[in-house]
C-alpha cells in the first residue's frame, strides 16, 4: 500500500512513513494510491464482531508491513481498553429511522479518542523500533488537543505542543489541555482562531529546517492514520443496522472535514452508504461551497459548537483531489488561491462532490432548540455539535436508516446545554476533580518565529 500527496509533488510513502510524516513535503495531504475494497462477504462477516476485531479487519489492508498482525491486534486492544462503554461506539435510536452513534465514551469524551488513542499506540511502537524522539505540534479547536494530551502525556520519546485559540474553547476542553502534569506536554493559548492555529502548524511543516531540526510530526487529521482509524466506526455501526444487505446514511457534524472524509473512504471500500450529509454550524463554508461552487472564507464566527468553528477545512483538500481526477497540480493551484481568500470549484468537480455529499446548516437557535427537543422526545442529552448533526439529519431523513454521529459528550459544553434545556450535564466521576486541578498554560502570539523559538527552547533542538 503506497501513499501519495494531494499536491502530487512529494515522495511516495508507505503507511508507517506517512503516519510519522504528517503533512507531505509539498504542503499536501497523504492519501492511499488506491483504496482497498472489502467484498460483500467480508463486510457481512463483521456482523457480531467486537469493535476491536472490526478495527483490525477494516484497517489491516491499509497498513502494508508496518505492523505484524499480532502486534497490530495488541495495539488496538490497548487503544480501546480505557473506553467507558463495552460497545465502544453504542447506537441509540432517536426516531423510527434515525440513530445516534455515541462516539464520546473515550477518555476525553469526544470522537477524537477513537483515532488518537490508536495513533498514540502506533507511534509509540514505531518510535520504540526506531529509537527516535519526535516533536508533535497540533492545532485544536478543543477536542483534538485534549485527546492528544491524553494519548501522549508521559511518553519519553515525544514532546507534544498544542495550539488552541485563546478564549474560544470550553472550560472543560481548556482544563483537559492545561491540567496534565507531565512535563512532555505543553498547552499554548494563541491569539486568533482555530484557522490561525492550523495555519501556523502547517507553516512549521513547510519550514524544512525547522521541521527536520525538531523532527516534527502531526496528529491532526493531516495525518492519514487519524482518518483511517475513524473509518472503523462507519463499518461498525452500518453493519449493526444490517449492512451490507441494507444501505444506511450518515450525517456528520463537520469542521475540518476529517470525520466525514472517513465516511467517504468507508463508502469507497464498499460499505453501502446512500447519503453522506455534511452538517455545519453557522461557520457554513462547506454548505455554501457545495451549493454555490465558491469556497470563500469570511472569518470564523464563534458559536456554541466551538469545535466546529473552522473556515479553512483541511481535509476538503482530500475530497478535491478526487473531484479533480487526482490532479495534484490543480489542487496545488486551488490551495494557493485559498491563501488569498478562496477559489471556485470547477463544474465537473462540483458535480462529483454533489453526487457524493449532501449538506445542511444549523443556526445557533436551531442548535439550542434541537438539544431541548431531543431531550424532551428521547431523554438523550446532546452536545451542541451532535445537535447540529441531528438537526441537519432530520432534514435528510428518508426510507434508509440515518446514523448521526454524536461527536462529544454534553458535559464538555455544560453552559450551552444548560442554556438549552435548563440542566447542567455532569462529568463522569473519574473526571470529577477537573475543575480543581491546577492549570499550566503559556499565552502565545500568532507569530511563527516566536512559536518556533519556544518549541526549540523547550525541546532543546
Ligand atoms: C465535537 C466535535 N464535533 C465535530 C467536529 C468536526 O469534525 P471534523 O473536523 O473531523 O470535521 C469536531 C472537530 O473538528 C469536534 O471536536
Ligand atoms: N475540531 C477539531 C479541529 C481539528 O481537527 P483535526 O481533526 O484536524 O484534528 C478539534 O477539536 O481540535
Amino acid at each position: 500500500m503506497k501513499y501519495i500527496s494531494t499536491r502530487g509533488a512529494a515522495p511516495v510513502l508507505n503507511f508507517g512513513e506517512a503516519m510519522m510524516t504528517g503533512l507531505a513535503r509539498d504542503g499536501g495531504l497523504y492519501v492511499p494510491e488506491a483504496v482497498p475494497v472489502m467484498s460483500k462477504d467480508a463486510i457481512a462477516a463483521l456482523a457480531g464482531q467486537s469493535y476491536e476485531e472490526t478495527a483490525f479487519r477494516v484497517m489491516r489492508p491499509f497498513l502494508g508491513d508496518t505492523f505484524g498482525d499480532d502486534e497490530f491486534r495488541g495495539l488496538i486492544a490497548r487503544a480501546y481498553a480505557g473506553f467507558g462503554h463495552a460497545a465502544r461506539a453504542p447506537l441509540v435510536q432517536l426516531a423510527p429511522n434515525h440513530f445516534l452513534l455515541e462516539l464520546f465514551h473515550g477518555p476525553t469524551l469526544a470522537f477524537k479518542d477513537f483515532a488518537m488513542q490508536l495513533i498514540g499506540q502506533m507511534m509509540q511502537a514505531a518510535l520504540e523500533k526506531s529509537g527516535q524522539r519526535i516533536t508533535i505540534v497540533g492545532a485544536t479547536s478543543g477536542d483534538t488537543g485534549s485527546a492528544a494530551m491524553e494519548a501522549f502525556r508521559g511518553l519519553g520519546n515525544v514532546d507534544l505542543f498544542i495550539l488552541y485559540p485563546h478564549g474560544r474553547v470550553s472550560e472543560v476542553q481548556r482544563r483537559q489541555m492545561t491540567t496534565p502534569v507531565e512535563a512532555n506536554v505543553h498547552a499554548l493559548a494563541m491569539d486568533g482562531d482555530f484557522d490561525d492555529c492550523q495555519a501556523r502548524v502547517k507553516d512549521m511543516f513547510n519550514d524544512f529546517a525547522f521541521r527536520d531540526g525538531v523532527r516534527l510530526a502531526g496528529v491532526n487529521s493531516i495525518n492519514w492514520a487519524r482518518v483511517l482509524a475513524q473509518v472503523v466506526y462507519y463499518f461498525f455501526s452500518a453493519v449493526a443496522l444490517g449492512a451490507p444487505h441494507r444501505a444506511v446514511s450518515f450525517t456528520v457534524p463537520t469542521g475540518n472535514f476529517g470525520d466525514i472524509f472517513a465516511g467517504y473512504i468507508a463508502r469507497q471500500m464498499g460499505l453501502p452508504i446512500e447519503k453522506l450529509v455534511i452538517a455545519t454550524n453557522q461557520n457554513d463554508i462547506l454548505d455554501r461551497a457545495l451549493r454555490s461552487g465558491a469556497y470563500v472564507t469570511d472569518g470564523v464566527k464563534p458559536s456554541i459548537s466551538p469545535s466546529m468553528d473552522i473556515q479553512v477545512s483541511s481535509n476538503f483538500e482530500r475530497a478535491l483531489f478526487d473531484a479533480y481526477g487526482r490532479d495534484g497540480a490543480a489542487v496545488a493551484q486551488l490551495m494557493a488561491e485559498l491563501k488569498a481568500g478562496g477559489f471556485h470549484i470547477s463544474q465537473g468537480a462540483l458535480e462529483m462532490l454533489r453526487a457524493t455529499f449532501a449538506s445542511g446548516r444549523c443556526s445557533e437557535e436551531e442548535t439550542t432548540a434541537t438539544i431541548r427537543a431531543a431531550h424532551a422526545a428521547t431523554g438523550e442529552v446532546l452536545c451542541p455539535h451532535s445537535a447540529v448533526g441531528v438537526k441537519v439529519a432530520e432534514e435528510n431523513l428518508g426510507p434508509t436508516p440515518m446514523i448521526t454521529l454524536a461527536t462529544a459528550h454534553p458535559a464538555k459544553f455544560p453552559d450551552a446545554v444548560e442554556g438549552a434545556m435548563g440542566l447542567r450535564p455532569a462529568l463522569p466521576p473519574r473526571m470529577g476533580d477537573l475543575y480543581s486541578r491546577p492549570e499550566r498554560v503559556t499565552r502565545v502570539a500568532n507569530d511563527l518565529a516566536a512559536l518556533q523559538a519556544l518549541i526549540r527552547e523547550r525541546t532543546g533542538h
